[in-house]
């Protein structure tokens, strides 16, 4: 497995199964990728979701119907109770080339990971299919333990563009932006204020 951040914009993903695993990875895309759901119901947890919905019972239709559901997708998902027709549909996405995410089943060749997500940064998480709950475990632990990384990378982000007009040496450069970076006062002064974490990154370290 190799990750990879994928600009779905405009992008079509198709989600089979429309119970609560179904909503949850719908979630997962429906932000950015145009996402249809294709189910025989639909759990009320899609009711805040911007997804369109297509109703139908996927073990009645030929493999040729299933097959013309998936044309112009880019990703398709399989989250039905069935593992039997999951797989099956993880069939015709490798003959139509379409990338596939089995939730229930023969695994794809796509995992759906847990995500930390801040303004600045996006943090990818997964056990290779192993134990999702620890994947969730750790996207529990990095949201509480780096609460306030985004206010850490927006100081890192005005330290660089200082230092790189009054530092010409590059490692005096980095030797200075790891200092900020594992300085705790700092740290915590970013928690509370901005302004006043900048100050003191500026004093105690950019007017030595
Ligand atoms: C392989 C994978 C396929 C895929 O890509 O969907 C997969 C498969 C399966 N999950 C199962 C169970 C659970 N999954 C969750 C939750 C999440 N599952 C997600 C991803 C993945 N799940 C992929 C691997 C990720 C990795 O590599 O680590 C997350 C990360 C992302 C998301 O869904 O949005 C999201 C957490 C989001 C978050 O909160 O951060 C919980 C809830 C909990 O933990 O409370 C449980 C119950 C506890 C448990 O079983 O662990 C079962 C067994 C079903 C059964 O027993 O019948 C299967 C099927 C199987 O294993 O065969
Ligand atoms: N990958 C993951 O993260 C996880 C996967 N699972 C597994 O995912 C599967 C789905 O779980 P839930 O959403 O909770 O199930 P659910 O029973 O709530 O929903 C299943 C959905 O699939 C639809 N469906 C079933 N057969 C169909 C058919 N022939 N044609 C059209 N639609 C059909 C149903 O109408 C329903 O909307 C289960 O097998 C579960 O074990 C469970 C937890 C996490």
């Amino acid at each position: 497995m190799i990750p990879l951040m994928l600009d779905l914009t405009g992008r079509r993903v198709l989600i089979f199964g429309g119970g609560g695993v179904g909503a949850r990875k719908a979630a997962h895309f429906e932000h950015e990728a145009e996402v249809t759901v294709i189910s025989r119901s639909f759990s009320p947890r899609f009711d805040g979701l911007s997804v369109r919905r297509h109703e139908t019972d996927l073990a009645s239709l030929p493999d040729d119907a299933i097959v013309e559901l998936l044309d112009g997708a880019f990703l398709a998902v399989a989250a039905t109770p069935d593992p039997a027709l999951n797989n099956r549909i993880g069939r015709l996405c490798a003959s139509a080339g379409v990338l596939f995410n089995n939730a229930a089943g023969k695994p794809g060749d796509v995992i759906i990971p847990s995500v930390v997500r801040g303004r600045n940064y996006l943090i990818a998480i997964s056990t290779g299919g192993k134990s999702p709950a620890v994947s969730r475990y750790l996207r529990m632990r990095l949201e509480s333990e780096y609460a306030d990384l985004d206010r850490m990378i927006d100081l890192q982000e005005e330290m660089r563009s200082i230092l790189r007009e009054t530092e010409p040496v590059q490692a005096e450069r980095s030797r200075t932006l790891w200092k900020i970076l594992l300085d705790d006062e700092i740290r915590e002064l970013l928690a509370l204020d901005y302004g006043r974490a900048r100050e003191l990154a500026i004093t105690r370290y950019l007017h030595a």
